[in-house]
């Protein structure tokens, strides 16, 4: 190696040394999304950046969405899918696909990236040992509610099999399925699920990956990319935010007004995205912080 290369390339790895201080230990939650999986490449690459966190000492906690997924397989099986106010409208029919869809497909190509690697994902869904539960949630359109089927909102999160899974070593990877008190299943936002088990896992940071760079000021106009903001300008920002980046923005606001010291939104697109933002100094995409 040529003795500029090795300077670089020394000088990349030393720069992760106060991040790796810093974060020696934290229990870190990411939302994978559907648009950011749609990639093999990407796929494999987040599967190394997660196992690359819990060897440098961090504690990764995955939960994953799948919206793109759940689409294709209603449309291939002719059922109608419409979404209200960025949350599907959910029958009983496509509930049985929402679960089979993140349970028994995402969930596990997930898994089984993570433990090419080794040992270490385990999967869940959030029904499993009453993590998540949830009651009924309807849409607001124009201020008024609107029944929107299964869809649940968590009320609760029993983070105890969660974290047996971490102290034990392990990389839990959790489905945004929930349960209802009498034993239904609820249809969950997976950014709203993240956000939930990073209060009650109080962890150190959030991570959201998807398909643009961060919050844009102006969208549609993608120019000017905000890079950080914090809970009370973003709480002034979310009426004018449009269906995509609303759940996303609440899960980081409700992050970090429940005690999670950064919630970032990250492009899922950029290869290993995840490592950029946590062991650089610049950071990458937008960052949300309690004040
Ligand atoms: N202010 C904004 N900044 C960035 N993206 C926005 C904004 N408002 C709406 N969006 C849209 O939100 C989308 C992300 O939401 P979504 O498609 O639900 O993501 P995911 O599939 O990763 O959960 C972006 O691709 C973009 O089209
Ligand atoms: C209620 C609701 O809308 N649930 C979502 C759950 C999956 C999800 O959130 O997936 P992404 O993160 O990939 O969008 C859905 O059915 O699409």
């Amino acid at each position: 190696m040529r003795a500029g290369t090795a300077h670089a390339k020394a000088g990349v790895l030393i720069e992760a040394l106060p991040w790796l201080e810093r974060f020696h230990g934290a229990t870190i939650v990411i939302k994978y999304g559907g648009n950011a999986m749609t990639d093999e490449a990407l796929k494999e690459g987040f599967a190394e950046d997660i196992v690359f966190l819990r060897y440098a000492g961090l504690r990764p906690v995955v939960v994953h969405g799948g919206g793109p997924q759940i689409s294709e397989h209603l449309d291939r099986l002719g059922i109608e899918s419409t979404f209200t106010a960025g949350l599907r409208v959910t029958t009983p029919e496509a509930m049985k696909v929402v679960r089979m869809v993140l349970v028994g497909q995402v969930n596990r190509d997930i898994v089984g990236l993570v433990n090419r690697h080794g040992p270490f994902a385990v999967g869940l869904s959030g029904e499993d040992a009453h993590l998540f539960t949830a009651e009924r949630k309807s849409a607001m359109v124009d201020g008024s509610p609107v029944d929107i089927g299964q869809v649940g909102e968590i009320v609760k999160v029993e983070p105890g099999a969660v974290q047996a899974l971490i102290a034990d070593g392990r990389i839990p990877v959790v489905s945004s399925v929930a349960r209802g008190v009498d034993g239904e299943v609820f249809n969950v936002n997976a950014d709203t699920a993240a956000a939930a088990l990073a209060v009650a896992l109080s962890a150190e940071k959030l991570v959201v990956l998807t398909d643009v760079e961060g919050l844009y000021a102006n969208w549609p106009d993608n120019t000017e990319l905000i890079d950080q903001l914090n809970a009370a300008e973003l709480e002034r920002l979310i009426p004018s935010l449009s269906s995509g980046m609303v759940p996303k923005m609440e899960a980081c606001l409700t992050a970090v007004q429940g005690g999670v010291p950064q919630a970032h939104v990250l492009d899922g697109r950029v290869p290993h995205s995840l490592l950029l933002e946590i062991f650089t100094n610049e950071g990458i995409g937008t960052m949300v912080m309690p004040s």
